[in-house]
């Protein structure tokens, strides 16, 4: 048949292909493991080396979305790459990431995306661990949720910063999408319970409301708890994420029931390393300001006169008086832009505190 010597036509074609691929990767695994070498060498003594460089790998995935011709897209496109480098970068040194656990959190998700599967991903059992697991030097980085685009700021993480010397190194965005998920021996007509995060609950309160109003909602520590808890419950459902859900082995009663369809989480990337300037970066940092009228208005104003693109800007007690706080702000730019020192310095001036967070790449994926 005609069709059947296509189909052999193509998959000799596809075979040879891949050998080709195969040997690319192979040189291009040699070229990191030279890498690797030249920076030991240039290494001065007692000093140690730096295998992981997140702005070199956020210019490798642009450069990659920019030549793309298709027919995969983009994101398709750099989400390979993404996991070439991962491998490469775990020739010259496997990095240790700490992320919210237990295992199947979208945190997890989140560390996957930003840093591949090659890396050991070590589950800590909340926020404050994983900032404390990077402090200790135990893990080389850590991913922590910081703000969410339905519910808002995830408090935790922004408190931690005020207790840890954290340099913030990256960022990720990740779709939520979360199910309804039953095990095995659930009685889907008998469900009193529904077990998720605080946070996903929210996520899903309007379809909650339609669906199950008078079904218990209980908030657990996090999705994938959640999920393990349905394993042995025949009266209770979970909501929680892909990743949770194959984990544990549970089936989707409903599908994608966040409230907006857009709800996505924002992680950061923690550590201990500077990252240097890529030409697209964004940069946190906290502020305290005197407790007096118009100081909000003095912080803001060297941003706006300089033409800086605030992303955010978020308010928390700063712990240290009774109606005090802090100010957590995000904006376009990298501290050692000569224009951003200047506003830095300008605000310095006025501030009771200013401490840089970190300068990042934007987000490629
Ligand atoms: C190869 C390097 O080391 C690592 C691996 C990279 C890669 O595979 O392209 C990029 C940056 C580093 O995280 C490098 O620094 O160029």
């Amino acid at each position: 048949m005609m069709s059947e010597q296509e189909l052999q036509a193509l998959r000799l074609r596809i075979d040879n292909l891949d050998e080709k691929i195969l040997e690319l990767i192979s040189d291009r695994a040699r070229c990191a493991e030279d890498v690797a070498r030249v920076k030991m060498k240039a290494l001065p003594e007692g000093e140690k080396p730096v295998f992981y460089r997140p702005e070199r790998e956020a210019q490798v995935l642009k450069r990659i979305m920019e030549r793309n011709k298709g027919p995969l897209d983009n994101e398709e496109m750099a989400r390979l790459f993404r996991e070439i480098m991962s491998s490469c970068l775990a020739l010259e040194n496997p990095l240790k990431v700490a992320y919210l656990g237990p295992e199947g959190t979208f945190s997890q998700a989140a560390a996957m995306k930003h840093f591949g599967h090659a890396v050991i991903s070590v589950p800590m059992a909340a926020i404050d661990e994983v900032f404390r697991e990077v402090a200790a030097g135990a893990v080389n980085f850590g991913v922590v949720p910081v703000e969410n685009s339905t519910e808002g700021a995830i408090n935790h993480t922004l408190d931690s910063f005020l207790e840890h010397d954290m340099v913030i190194c990256g960022e990720v965005e990740l779709r939520i999408h979360h199910h309804l998920l039953v095990g095995e021996t659930t009685k889907t007509d008998k469900i009193t319970r529904i077990y998720s995060h605080a946070q996903s609950l929210a996520q899903c309160r309007k379809w909650l409301d339609a669906h199950y109003p008078n079904v218990e909602r209980v908030a657990v520590s996090s999705n994938a708890d959640a999920a393990k808890r349905v394993k042995s419950e025949w009266n209770s459902a979970a909501i929680a994420g892909d990743m949770a859900a194959n984990l544990y082995g549970l089936t989707k009663l409903a599908e994608k029931i966040e409230d907006r369809p857009d709800n996505s989480t924002r992680f950061l990337i923690i550590g201990s390393q500077e990252v240097p300037p890529t030409g697209d970066d964004k940069t946190s940092v906290i502020v305290s300001m005197r407790n007096k009228p118009g100081a909000l208005h003095e912080l803001l104003v060297p941003f706006h006169n300089n033409g800086i693109d605030l992303t955010r800007i978020e308010t928390r007690p700063s712990r240290s008086g009774k109606w005090t706080y802090v100010f957590f702000i995000d904006f376009v730019g990298h501290h050692r832009d000569p224009l951003i020192k200047d506003v830095l310095e300008k605000i310095n001036q006025e501030a009771v505190a200013l401490k840089v967070l970190g300068s990042y790449p934007k987000a490629v994926l």
